[in-house]
């Protein structure tokens, strides 16, 4: 599970085109999923008429603003930055509708004694306790289930923190422990990104010689260029679309003792964050998030994200036909000039017996078969059948667009949170309380139910790795945000 790329998901603003084949009647509310909960009945969802949808994103040329005909150029509704905007901005602007503007907390709901974000005011209908019944989620964080835990992972967090913080200073008021706590969620979520979750993806030592993290992880460092433009490049969020072929279908459950309860379609939890609010779904989902693995990297993608994708508010979606359809919209650059790049124009790519070091032979053939020359193949085709990079567990190419990509977001972020001259930074001693942060002890201090869990929950529990008392993760020492009175 990604943090951030996930949450791509939260942002995503894609509008539905025309369906190839639909129902007429009876379609419901495509915001409003029907309840599949508590059965998990996934044979409802392949009921009636198949209907697969197309999406395309908004552009700029939809607004009018440039002529049509161009290369469409998408307007992206998220911040630039990784700023957890998916916490506090998860549409434009909706920061004050998320903000409850008493003792820094994050607005939310509490559905069988859990807390869940929220931003529904008292006269909607779309609180989560509410859109159990009536299916209707339209006001709350809601993408798949990655992201839909994330979130209310992160959400809790923040009230944790802003609630440490006001027992430590009782005179700071709202705005103060609002703002804090949000500098100290978004460090620690960088601080979990960077420093463990990329380096099982990329490879530590890649992620060292590229200059993304710290060899020795404990000092500031600063490595801000206000000369650079603030910008995400397309590229970062189309090659982590290739995460999709290492989606794993099932979700496990599991109960407090780690015995297997059942498993679910992953994708039935798509658009249906209220499904986490029945019962103990979300303690046993919770658990199964770090206990059970994930899909291998293996060219092939589980049938439900080729057939189901979106769960219950489509019948048919394939993402990756979705996927590669995206590089022609674009207008994506050939995979070889691609490889171009990523060879650092050390080497040019023109026909197909240049891609032999990241292509099988027998791929290259597959490819000869679709593809009449080399400089025809798309983005996503090459690296569907790159092998897996030496030391990492993404194709080369995917690596090196990332890497670029993660490298320049701290070139550009002024507030990056290891930098010691930045606006309200940290002092050395709280940085070095960020550096505790770790996926496991975000849950054992926000998950549900989470009394042991492994120290590296990226990686499946094993020797070196195995599940231990939430008491021996190293904790944050809040008291280093006391005020000196
Ligand atoms: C159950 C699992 C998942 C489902 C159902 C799902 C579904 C989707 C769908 C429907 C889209 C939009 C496709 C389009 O209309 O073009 C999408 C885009 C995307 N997905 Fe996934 N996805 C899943 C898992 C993941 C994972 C694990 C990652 C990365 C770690 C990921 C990364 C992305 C990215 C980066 C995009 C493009 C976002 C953008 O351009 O705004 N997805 N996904
Ligand atoms: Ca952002």
């Amino acid at each position: 599970m990604a943090i951030d790329v996930v949450s791509a998901h939260d942002i995503l603003n894609y509008v539905v085109t025309k369906p190839y084949c639909c129902k007429e009647e009876g379609k419901s509310d495509p915001m409003c999923a029907p309840n599949f909960i508590p059965e998990f009945d996934p044979v409802h969802r392949f009921s009636g008429h198949k209907c697969f949808n197309m999406t395309k994103p908004m552009t700029f040329q939809n607004l009018g603003c440039i002529e049509n005909g161009t290369t469409p150029s998408r307007i992206d509704f998220s911040t630039t930055f990784f700023d957890l905007s998916n916490i506090y901005e998860f549409s434009a602007g909706s920061l004050n509708q998320v903000r409850s503007y008493e003792g820094g907390q994050l607005k939310y709901e509490v559905v069988n004694g859990r807390q869940f974000p929220s931003d529904a005011s008292d006269n909607t209908t779309c609180f989560i306790k509410q859109a159990i019944s009536t299916g209707c989620t339209r006001n709350v964080p809601n993408g798949i289930l990655g992201s839909n835990l994330f979130t209310t992972w992160f959400w809790r967090f923040h009230n944790y923190v802003a609630q440490q913080l006001a027992n430590l200073n009782p005179s700071w008021d709202d705005e103060r422990l609002f703002y804090t706590a949000r500098d100290i969620v978004v460090a620690f979520h960088l601080q979990i990104f960077y420093y463990e979750f990329l380096p099982e993806v990329l490879g530590k030592d890649h992620m060292i010689e590229d200059e993304i993290i710290l060899c020795n992880s404990t000092g500031f460092r600063d490595i801000y260029d206000e000369t650079v433009v603030p910008q995400i490049a397309l590229e970062y969020a189309y090659a982590s679309r290739w995460f999709h072929t290492i989606q794993y279908g099932a979700q496990k459950l599991f109960d407090k003792n780690f015995d297997f309860i059942k498993e679910v379609p992953m994708v039935s939890f798509t658009l249906s964050v209220q499904s986490l609010a029945v019962d103990d779904i979300m303690s046993t989902v919770t658990r199964g998030s770090y206990y059970q693995a994930t899909g291998k990297g293996d060219s092939t993608v589980d049938p439900d994200i080729t057939d189901v994708g979106l769960g219950p508010v489509q019948e048919i979606f394939d993402i990756p036909t979705a996927d590669l359809a995206k590089g022609r919209y674009f207008g994506l650059p050939s995979y070889t000039k691609y490889r171009d790049f990523c060879s650092g124009y050390s080497k040019k790519h023109v026909d197909f017996d240049d891609l032999t070091d990241h292509i099988s032979d027998e791929k290259i053939r597959q490819l000869k078969q679709v593809y009449e020359t080399a400089e025809d193949i798309e983005l996503m085709a090459g690296i569907w059948l790159e092998n897996l990079k030496e030391g990492a567990h993404v194709p080369p190419t995917v690596h090196c667009l990332l890497s670029n990509q993660l490298k320049r977001s701290i070139i550009i972020d002024r507030h990056w949170y290891e930098r010691p001259n930045r606006p309200h930074a940290f002092n050395y001693e709280q940085l070095q309380e960020i550096r505790k942060a770790s996926l496991a002890l975000l849950l054992c201090y926000v998950g549900d139910d989470v009394e042991k869990i492994q120290p590296k929950p990226f990686v499946i529990v094993g020797q070196g790795n195995n599940l231990v008392s939430c008491d021996e993760i190293p904790a944050i020492d809040f008291t280093y945000w006391k005020e000196e009175s």
